[in-house]
């Protein structure tokens, strides 16, 4: 008997539909064998839901999310949308996403980033340097200044950066858990040598690092952190830090283990409510309807929309194991110096499955 679980997919923009296509593909093949049936929601969103209906997030598309079992998310965004808020004051099409991620509350961003077996080559660093590299980033996803109050006037603009004592705390536990059941090292990133809302975060942090006497902790301010990812990013194992920060770190770890292109995320709420499945990376309109994009970020999404959930760990499993394999046999978009296209990197996933 399968279990039929419903998904909503929301393609986005630029490249988004090409990503989503492709790890549809990849969660079609897995779903028999674990005992799945896919219900398929595609809804529009981002740019798509503002061509649609006027808005990045529309009504039916917030009700899907609502009641999916998960969401899996290209990216939203582009040039078009950036002219019209700018010219016409337009909705902007991250307004959606960002709104997506607060009316599901997803508190919790994973992102996770490893030299995969065979990238060395691929990476801006010496190879002795980026041997090893496997770090979880836990960004948070919902508070800081994407939340804060937005002043936007032509000669003053601001954004208010608030952070509260339970948005720090419930981020933290989950990276204390994830650091419990990895190599038991975390390390905070903040700036609490200037901000207010960084001297709170370490101390949220320290008060919770005393339920987890197995963990230990280190703090590192932001400027430094970015550095040290470039000179030591195998030293480091699960990496705690608040939205802004985070949203940087983890791009710039994307493109020091082989590309933006491969990395994955999943923005996580409470138990009950449906979590986001998504690349990193944005639509990148440069690249855009040309069928070159590489789709392993949003593979590797949906197979953690598949263990994070779905609870179904050996599906995601596979798919991990299918993509680690292509790469080490030498699969390479032109983002890792290449020219497989995402047809031919899809095909090769789903043979290697
Ligand atoms: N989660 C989301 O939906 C996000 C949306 N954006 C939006 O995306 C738009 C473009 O932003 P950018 O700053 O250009 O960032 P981007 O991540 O879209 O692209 C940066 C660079 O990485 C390359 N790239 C990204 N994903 C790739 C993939 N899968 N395969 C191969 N190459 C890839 C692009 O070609 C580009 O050269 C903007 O409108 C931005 O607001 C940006 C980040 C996240
Ligand atoms: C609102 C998004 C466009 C912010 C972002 O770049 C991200 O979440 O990675
Ligand atoms: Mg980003």
């Amino acid at each position: 008997m399968s279990r039929t679980v419903r998904l909503t997919i929301l393609p986005g923009d630029g490249i988004g539909p090409e990503v989503t296509d492709a790890a549809i593909s990849v969660l079609t093949a897995v779903a028999p064998d674990a005992g799945l049936s896919l219900a398929i929601d595609r809804c529009p969103f981002g740019g798509a839901g503002i061509d649609a209906t006027g808005n990045p997030l529309p009504e039916q598309t917030l009700k899907s999310c609502v009641s999916a079992d998960a969401i899996l998310l290209g990216a939203v965004g582009g040039p078009k949308y950036d002219e019209a808020a700018r010219h016409q004051g337009a909705p902007r099409p991250e307004q959606g996403l960002l709104g997506l991620r607060k009316e599901l509350e997803l508190f919790a961003n994973l992102r996770p980033s490893k030299l995969f077996e065979g990238l060395e080559a691929a990476s801006p660093l010496r190879r002795d340097i980026v041997a090893d590299t496997d770090i979880l980033i836990v960004r948070e996803l919902t508070g800081g200044v994407y939340f804060g109050d937005h002043r936007e006037g032509t000669d003053v603009a601001s954004d208010i950066m608030p952070y509260s004592r339970e948005e720090v705390d419930r981020v933290a536990r989950v990276a204390f858990e994830a650091a419990k059941g990895r190599n038991g090292r975390l390390t905070s990133v903040d700036k609490a040598n200037v901000l207010a809302t960084s001297r709170l975060w370490r101390a949220v942090v320290d008060d919770v690092a005393k339920d987890y006497p197995t963990v230990t902790v280190d703090h590192v301010l932001v400027d430094a952190m970015a550095m040290h990812l470039v000179t030591k990013p195998a030293s480091f194992d699960v990496v705690v830090t608040e939205n802004l920060f985070g949203d940087i770190l983890s791009d710039e770890l994307s493109a020091i283990v082989g590309s933006i292109g491969l990395a994955p995320s999943a923005s996580l709420g409470t138990p009950d409510t449906p979590g986001l499945f998504e690349p990193i990376h944005g639509s990148a309109p440069d690249i855009a309807g040309q069928g070159i994009a590489n789709p392993i970020g949003t593979i590797l999404s949906a197979a953690m929309l598949l263990r994070h959930g779905l609870k179904a760990d050996a599906a995601a499993e596979r798919i991990e194991t299918a993509v680690s394999t292509v790469l080490k046999q030498g699969l390479r978009t032109k983002d890792l110096g290449g020219d497989a296209d995402t047809a031919a990197a899809t095909s090769a996933i789903l043979a290697a499955l």
